[in-house]
C-alpha cells in the first residue's frame, strides 16, 4: 500500500484515483477547480461514465479517497492536467503541467516518484517537468523518480479499460521506471511495458492516436468517394473489411475529443515530417462541410431554413463536448466555413445576437452544459427543414421518425454516423442521406 496524491480530478484523474484507492492505496485527490471538489464531495461525480459514481462513491465512503484542499506530501504524485492545443500558436499548452508541477516541488522528498499521465509532445517531461522539479533541490537523476506513462482509456469503457489496457512506462531513471510499474502493477492487468525513457512513451502515445485519426480518415475520403459514385459507403466498407487484411473504420461527421484532433499536432512539435498525417486531420475537420453539403442536398437553399443538430457531444453516449463536430456543425451552418478552423469549443449559445441566414437548434441527451443554449427534442425539431443526427448516442438509434415528421416543416434527415435504420425512416416520408 502507498501514498498516492492524484493531481487533477477530471475525465482521467477521478476514474484513476479511484481505481488506486479501491486497489489498496491511500489516495489523495486535488484539483485546482473549487466547484468540482465541493461536488465531489457532496458526491456528486458529475461525469457521465458508465459505472464511474458507484466507483468513486465506494473509495469515498471507506476513506481510501480523500479530496484534498491541498498538495500533501505522497510517495507518488500522479498528474493528470488538461494538455489543451494552444490554437494561436499551434502548440501544446503545458501550462497547467508546469503548474502541477510547481504545486509537487515544496511537498517532494527523497524517493518519492512523480509520474506524469497527461498527453504532451515528445520531450516534454524532461523539459517541462524536470527542472520545475529539480527546483527542490532534489535530483531527477536519483533523489526522485519522474517518468511519464500515457493513459489509454476509452471514454464510455474507462474503468474496464483502466485495468485491462497495456501500459507504457518509461522514467528518467532505471529506479523510477521501477517505482512507477509497481504502482500499476497493483491495478492492470494488461501488459505493462517499459521504455528506455519518457520521450519513447509520450511518442508511443501519440502514435497510438495519430493512427486512428488517419484511420478515420481514410473512412471518412472513402465516404466522400463513395458519395461521388451514388455508392452507399457503410455497405461498401462492411463488404471490404471481409477482406482477411483490410479493416476500414466507420466513417462520421469529423474526429472530435480531447486527444485525437490534438495528438497528431502535438507529434509534429519536433518534426516537419508530418505530410499524411496533416491531410487526415484536413479530410477529417472538412467532414462538417461535407454534412453541410448532404444538407444542402435536401433543402437546396439553407438560407432561411431551420435545422435540428442532434448530438453536441463529441461521439455516442459520452457528455464531453470539446472539439465536437456537431457543434462545429451549428457554428458552420450560423457562420460559414471559416467558423470551424480550427476546432475549438464556444458552443453555439455566442451566435445567438448575430443575424443568421440559417436557424440551428442543438439538442443532446447527455449532455448538461448550461452555457450551449441546448434544446429538448420537441423545441430542437419543431418547424425543422432538416434534422442531422452527428452523434451515435443510443437514444438516437430510438427516435420516432412518424412522430418527428409530423413535428417537422419537412421531414429531412441527414446521419452522419449510421446509427438510423433509413428504412424505418424512408417509410416515414423521410428524405434520408447518409455519411
Ligand atoms: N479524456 C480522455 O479520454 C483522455 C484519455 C487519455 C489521455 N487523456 C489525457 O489526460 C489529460 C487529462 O485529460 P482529462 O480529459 O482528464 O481532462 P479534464 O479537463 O477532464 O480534467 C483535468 C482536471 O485537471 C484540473 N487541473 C487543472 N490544473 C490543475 C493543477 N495545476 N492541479 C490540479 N488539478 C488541475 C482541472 O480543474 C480538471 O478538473 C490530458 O492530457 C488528456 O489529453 C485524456
Ligand atoms: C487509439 C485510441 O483508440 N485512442 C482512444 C481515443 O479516445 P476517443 O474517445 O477520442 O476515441 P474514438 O472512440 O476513436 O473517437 C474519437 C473520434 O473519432 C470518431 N470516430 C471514431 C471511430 C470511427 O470509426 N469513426 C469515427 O468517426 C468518433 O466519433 C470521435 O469523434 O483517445 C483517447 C485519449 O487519448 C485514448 O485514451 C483512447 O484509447
Amino acid at each position: 500500500m502507498s501514498t498516492v496524491c492524484v493531481h487533477g480530478l477530471g475525465y482521467i484523474g477521478l476514474p484513476t484515483a479511484a481505481m488506486l484507492a479501491n486497489s489498496g492505496h491511500d489516495v489523495r485527490g486535488y484539483d485546482v477547480d473549487d466547484e468540482l471538489v465541493a461536488s465531489l464531495r457532496d458526491g456528486d461525480v458529475g461525469l457521465d461514465e458508465p459505472g464511474l459514481a458507484d466507483f468513486v462513491a465506494r473509495a469515498l465512503d471507506d476513506g481510501s479517497l480523500t479530496i484534498v484542499d491541498e498538495v500533501r506530501p505522497a510517495e507518488y504524485h500522479l498528474v493528470c492536467v488538461p494538455t489543451p492545443f494552444d490554437a494561436a500558436e499551434r502548440r501544446a499548452d503545458l501550462a497547467y503541467v508546469r503548474a502541477a508541477s510547481r504545486a509537487i516541488r515544496p511537498v517532494l522528498r527523497e524517493g518519492d516518484t512523480v509520474v506524469l499521465e497527461s498527453t504532451v509532445p515528445p520531450g516534454a517531461t524532461r523539459s517541462q517537468m524536470r527542472p520545475i522539479l529539480e527546483e527542490s533541490g532534489l535530483s531527477a537523476d536519483g533523489d526522485f523518480g519522474l517518468a511519464h506513462c500515457p493513459e489509454t482509456v476509452l471514454p464510455g469503457n474507462i474503468i474496464a479499460e483502466l485495468r485491462a489496457n497495456d501500459r507504457i512506462v518509461g522514467g528518467m531513471t532505471d529506479a523510477a521506471t521501477a517505482s512507477s510499474v509497481a504502482l500499476y502493477e497493483s491495478f492492470v492487468d494488461g501488459e505493462i511495458r517499459v521504455t528506455d525513457g519518457p520521450t519513447t512513451a509520450e511518442f508511443v502515445k501519440l502514435i497510438q492516436n495519430t493512427a486512428r485519426d488517419v484511420n478515420v480518415g481514410l473512412a471518412n475520403e472513402i465516404a466522400r468517394i463513395a458519395h461521388d459514385y451514388g455508392i452507399d459507403s457503410r455497405e461498401a466498407i462492411e463488404m471490404a473489411n471481409g477482406h482477411p487484411r483490410v479493416d476500414i473504420l466507420r466513417p462520421g461527421p469529423g474526429v472530435g475529443g480531447h486527444c485525437l484532433p490534438i495528438d497528431p499536432w502535438f507529434l509534429g512539435e519536433g518534426s516537419d515530417a508530418l505530410d499524411l498525417i496533416s491531410t487526415a486531420r484536413r479530410v477529417n475537420d472538412g467532414m462538417v462541410g461535407f454534412v453541410v453539403e448532404l444538407l444542402r442536398e435536401l433543402v437546396s437553399e439553407l438560407h432561411g431554413k431551420r435545422i435540428a443538430v442532434l448530438g453536441a457531444a463529441y461521439k455516442g453516449n459520452v457528455d464531453d463536448t470539446r472539439m465536437s463536430p456537431g457543434l462545429a456543425l451549428a457554428r458552420e451552418l450560423q457562420h460559414g466555413p471559416e467558423a470551424t478552423a480550427p476546432a475549438t469549443d464556444g458552443g453555439v449559445s455566442e451566435a445567438k445576437n448575430v443575424s443568421r441566414a440559417t436557424s440551428v437548434a442543438v439538442h443532446d441527451p447527455h449532455v448538461a452544459d448550461a452555457t450551449l443554449d441546448l434544446r429538448d427534442l420537441g423545441d430542437a425539431t419543431r418547424d425543422a427543414d432538416a434534422i442531422a443526427v452527428v452523434t451515435d448516442h443510443d437514444e438516437f438509434a430510438d427516435l420516432d421518425p412518424v412522430e418527428l415528421a409530423g413535428r417537422m416543416a419537412e421531414p429531412n434527415v441527414v446521419d452522419a454516423t449510421g446509427i438510423l435504420e433509413l428504412d424505418r425512416w424512408r417509410d416515414a416520408g423521410f428524405s434520408v442521406r447518409r455519411v
